[in-house]
């Protein structure tokens, strides 16, 4: 994403508004009509009985074969946008089927009230899936859980003492100083971009800078402490580790294709490996450093208290192991979400110039002049919240989460599932669905300002963007902080308008949605596959990107891709 960036130089007055930003309302769960009454086993069948309606097994659950959820993936070329073969796979089957992965069977869930009754019947301690390859790091570095891979009651003991300070909200609002300096550092930064490699106008892979800034973020807020990315030449081991965590995601999405025993055997686990060897180092570095600092505090008989880490090294709730464990999975966590949701609301201000005008006048009425925006005065911008909210029902971070019930079988729709299926929820697919989102594909923020008609027909499972109950993001309030802050601020001081070079920039599925790099442009589109493109036979990604993966990978000390990798034209 690269836009062009007007400063702006002329202050409009106070414009006051009185929109509101509707209530996330939740809805009372109706079990369908026909599980009023599931007690009755038919034992010849294995089909519980409803009073009146017969509720069917698994196996009745229609859905795509093995072969041709590989066909849709690599000949068709969905294997970059799973998040578009969700919705043609509800088109074909209906909003709840079975998909085969090898021995994996994956049920889809594609409504919002289907997804509701799952979400509700989620237990006591809700699994998202059992990650075996993430959890695989783990054993084989003798590394500990963090709240994204902890499962069972020890995922709720790290839950219950990392959410205070994450999510409480005095907590959360005593990060905006931190953040709004990590904020001034960006505007900066944008400033030195146009000038120096912008002709004046243009900031050139803005998404790539939103990585940096997102990620400074996170980091000001765990550790107080500031990792350079906002200056002119970012340090090599802060881009590395930004680099890491895209590829972790990239390759997460190709390893789960194979059977746990052929990974050691593969080049992409090894380089899966080395990228999480280096989150892991880089937190261990920031972790150590706090110790020290703390140490020495101590022995100087000086007051120690701070934010995050400190307050959990001080709170000796945890092993330092625990920590380091907990702490890499919040550093990665911040990266990619936050900065590709800003880049996608700044790719549509900039396409539509009278959204943001009314941005731009919420954000001046409430911080007139030079007045830096504070947590109090986002709460006072309810157009903001909106374009957020609305940002991340177009471009939901997770398009595509997941529940394991394993307490006990569970009904969803008219069937009855076993404990321990998989479900996957098709996010993405509910927030273009034009019953709860009319007109779904149009970048509408007042479609989340409250009014009667709009109440009547949102279903509050239509977005969940921050997932749902005890399990929901854990860095949801201080995401939502980061992302306020800077887009205020964005707008307060540059007007955005699209590169006049630029193409529609489309989403692929890197485990999470992000924006397509030229060289990633999805092959695939509603079904249609484009021509002439070279593929690399493994790992399906575009020759283009491939080569540029290898250069990048050997830049960063990662063992490249081997040249045995063959290409193909489809
Ligand atoms: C736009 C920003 C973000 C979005 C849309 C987002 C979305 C999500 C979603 C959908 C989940 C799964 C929830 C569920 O299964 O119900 C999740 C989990 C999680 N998120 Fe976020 N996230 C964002 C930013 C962040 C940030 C900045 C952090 C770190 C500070 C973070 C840390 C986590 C963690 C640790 C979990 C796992 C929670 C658990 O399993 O207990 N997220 N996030």
């Amino acid at each position: 994403v690269a836009l062009s960036m007007q400063t702006r130089n002329h202050y409009q007055p106070p414009h006051p508004r009185d929109t509101q930003l509707g209530p996330c309302r939740t809805r009372r769960f109706k079990p369908p009509a026909s599980h009023g009454d599931v007690h009755r086993r038919d034992a010849s069948t294995s089909t519980v009985m409803g009073a009146n309606n017969k509720l069917k097994t698994m196996d009745e659950l229609g859905g795509p074969s093995f072969m041709t959820t590989l066909h849709w993936l690599f000949i068709k070329g969905y294997f970059q946008t799973t998040q578009q073969m969700q919705i043609e796979h509800c088109k074909i089957y209906g909003p709840l089927w079975k998909s085969k992965y090898g021995p994996l069977v994956v049920v889809n869930v594609a409504s919002a009230e289907l997804i509701e009754q799952v979400l509700r019947q989620e237990g006591r301690h809700p699994v998202r899936t059992d990650m075996p390859h993430w959890r695989n790091y783990r054993e084989l570095r003798n590394q500990a859980h963090g709240p994204l891979t902890e499962m069972g009651a020890k995922w709720q003991r790290i839950r219950s003492i990392l959410n205070p300070r994450m999510l409480k909200p005095k907590h959360v609002s005593s990060y905006t100083t931190t953040i709004n300096e990590v904020v001034t550092d960006f505007i900066k930064r944008v400033a030195w971009l146009k000038e120096t490699s912008g002709q004046g106008v243009m900031v050139n892979d803005l998404a790539g800078e939103l990585y940096k800034f997102a990620f400074e973020g996170i980091c000001s807020v765990l550790f107080e402490t500031r990792m350079g990315c906002m200056n002119e030449v970012v340090p090599e081991e802060t881009q590395k580790f930004i680099f890491s965590v895209g590829e972790m995601f990239r390759l997460s999405q190709i390893i789960v294709l194979f059977p746990k025993s052929t990974w050691p055997y593969m080049p992409f686990w090894k380089q899966f490996v080395a990228t999480w060897d280096h989150l892991f180092k880089v937190a261990d570095e920031l972790v150590q450093k706090k110790i020290k600092e703390l140490q020495e505090k101590v022995h100087l008989d000086q007051n120690v208290e701070g934010a995050y880490l400190t307050h959990l090294l001080l709170s000796e709730q945890m092993t330092v192991t625990e920590i380091l464990g907990s702490i890499t999975e919040l550093l990665l966590a911040g990266v990619d979400t936050t900065s590709n949701t800003i880049s996608w609301s700044l790719y549509h201000l900039a396409k539509e110039p009278e959204i943001q005008e009314q941005l731009y006048q919420e954000v001046i009425s409430v911080c007139p002049g030079d007045k830096v925006p504070t947590s109090e005065d986002i709460a006072q911008m309810p157009y903001l919240k909106a374009i957020i909210r609305e940002t991340l029902r177009l471009y939901p971070v997770v398009p595509g989460n997941a529940r394991v019930v394993v307490d006990n079988e569970i009904v969803v729709g008219n069937h009855v599932f076993p404990k321990n299926t998989l479900f996957h929820l098709c996010h993405y697919a509910v927030s273009y669905d034009e019953n709860i989102f009319p007109n779904p594909h149009t970048f509408m923020p007042e479609r989340w300002l409250r009014g009667p008609e709009e109440k009547s027909k949102q279903h509050p499972f239509g977005s969940v963007p921050f997932g749902f109950g005890i399990r929901a993001c854990l860095g949801r309030r201080v995401a939502e902080l980061e992302m306020f802050l800077l887009l205020s601020r964005l707008i307060k001081h540059y007007e955005v308008r699209p590169d006049p070079a630029g193409t529609i920039v489309k989403p692929i599925t890197r485990t999470l949605l992000c924006p397509a790099t030229p060289q990633e442009e999805p092959r695939a589109e509603a079904g249609v596959s484009q021509s002439a493109v070279l593929v690399c036979t493994l790992c399906c990604l575009p020759v283009t990107k491939h080569l540029f993966l290898q250069s990048s990978l050997h830049e960063h000390g990662l063992n490249p891709l081997k040249p045995w990798h063959k290409t193909q034209l489809i």
